[in-house]
């Protein structure tokens, strides 16, 4: 059946519906990365957008158990040129238009995703409506529409875990603050046999103290790091008494707590080749990224935090650490998945970290 994509510019592409028949609407993005698809669209920071993927061709490996990065998929819809019913791999359990069905998220296939993603590209990101299966839209009024709809504000809520949960490990002890976290984070603290409690965004500074944590792990996360002023205060209150590694909205969050400012970028970075340059050891790293907003350069001079790493593609903040606490964070992907894991090295730093800060007896101060 055919479906629409209309943006608020006026912009309107048609194609195939796929997924769930209904309509929906939310912020057109795009992924550059060539595979990863389904580790993607199942990125809670990716909640109430619509994604587009610039690769061709998406689903020739299928969808498998393993590779979720959340089990919920909150996206608002996905764009694509072409996905296959029949792909082509020993660890595909179902089809990408499948997945789409079973979770009801909105499709439309058969687009120029080149052109739509040079569009985003010189307008930056831009509000759009996927139309339900089969309906004749009134584009004027669904223009309309768009222009007067706002982004929502309360996606940390919607993807974050509602009651804490463990990961049982006999190593360092951490508590893993919930923003909409990727599986891939948990992943990577339990290989290095962390004994990890993940709790809501909304848990207080003194009860996750209370655990007596040996460090706090803040994960990535969807929306503007402004919306959780709750999260920033508690960051805040935990810089002093806990060793803290933060991922991407974790390092927002981080930032904002120590007085920087974030920004929203005009089309994000959304991709699996992203360098980075890191300026403690001069080496540049190709990492995963996925993020919407971004940290002020110029407004980490107002903090105690200096800077780390560094975008090449636009010499924006990709990471900082605090000068007098042990608390370090990055703005893009260390776990990859998917992408590389040029920098998964960080986690070895946080566990380090951890170790060192505990003998020094600077816990729960
Ligand atoms: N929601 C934030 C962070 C993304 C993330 O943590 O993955 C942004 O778009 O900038």
């Amino acid at each position: 059946m055919k479906r629409y994509l209309i943006l608020e510019d006026g912009t309107v592409f048609e194609g195939e519906a796929f997924g769930s028949p209904q309509g929906s609407t939310g912020e057109v993005i795009f992924t550059t990365g060539m595979t990863g698809y389904q580790e993607f669209i199942s990125d809670p920071s990716n909640c109430a957008q619509i994604l587009t993927l610039t690769y061709p061709l998406i689903g020739n490996y299928g969808i498998n158990p393993e590779d979720f990065e959340a089990m919920t998929i909150t996206l608002a819809g996905v764009v694509v040129r072409e996905w296959t019913e029949q792909p082509s791999n020993f660890r595909s359990h179902r089809t990408f238009g499948e997945l789409m069905e079973e979770r009801q998220v909105p499709g439309i296939s058969g687009i120029d995703t080149r052109q739509l993603t040079k569009l985003l590209r010189t307008h930056g990101s831009l509000r759009g409506k996927l139309t339900a299966a089969g309906e004749e839209p009134n584009v004027e009024e669904i223009v309309a529409e768009l222009n007067a709809w706002s982004l929502p504000h309360d996606e940390v809520s919607r993807v974050s875990t509602q009651r804490p949960y463990p990961s049982p490990g006999r190593g360092c002890r951490v508590v893993v603050m919930d923003f909409g976290m990727k599986h891939g984070i948990l992943r990577e603290l339990n290989k290095r046999d962390c004994d990890v409690t993940v709790v809501p965004y909304n848990t207080s500074a003194e009860t996750i103290l209370a655990m007596q944590p040996d460090g706090v792990m803040l994960s990535n996360g969807p929306g503007d790091p402004t919306d959780i002023p709750e999260a920033i205060e508690t960051v805040r209150q935990l810089i002093p008494h806990v060793p803290m590694f933060g991922v991407c909205l974790g390092h927002q969050l981080i930032s904002l707590a120590s007085g920087a400012t974030s920004f929203k970028l005009k089309f994000g970075h959304r991709g699996a080749n992203h360098p980075v340059k890191d300026l403690t050891t001069g080496r540049t790293e190709l990492t995963s990224q996925n993020h919407g907003y971004a940290i002020d350069l110029k407004s980490l001079e107002n903090t105690d935090l200096e800077l780390t790493h560094i975008a090449l593609n636009d010499q924006t903040v990709e990471g900082v650490r605090h000068k007098h606490y042990p608390v370090f964070c990055v703005q893009f992907h260390p776990e990859g998945s998917a992408g590389p894991e040029d920098s998964v090295h960080l986690f070895d730093q946080f566990i380090q970290l951890m170790h060192t800060s505990t003998k020094a007896g600077t816990l729960h101060a």
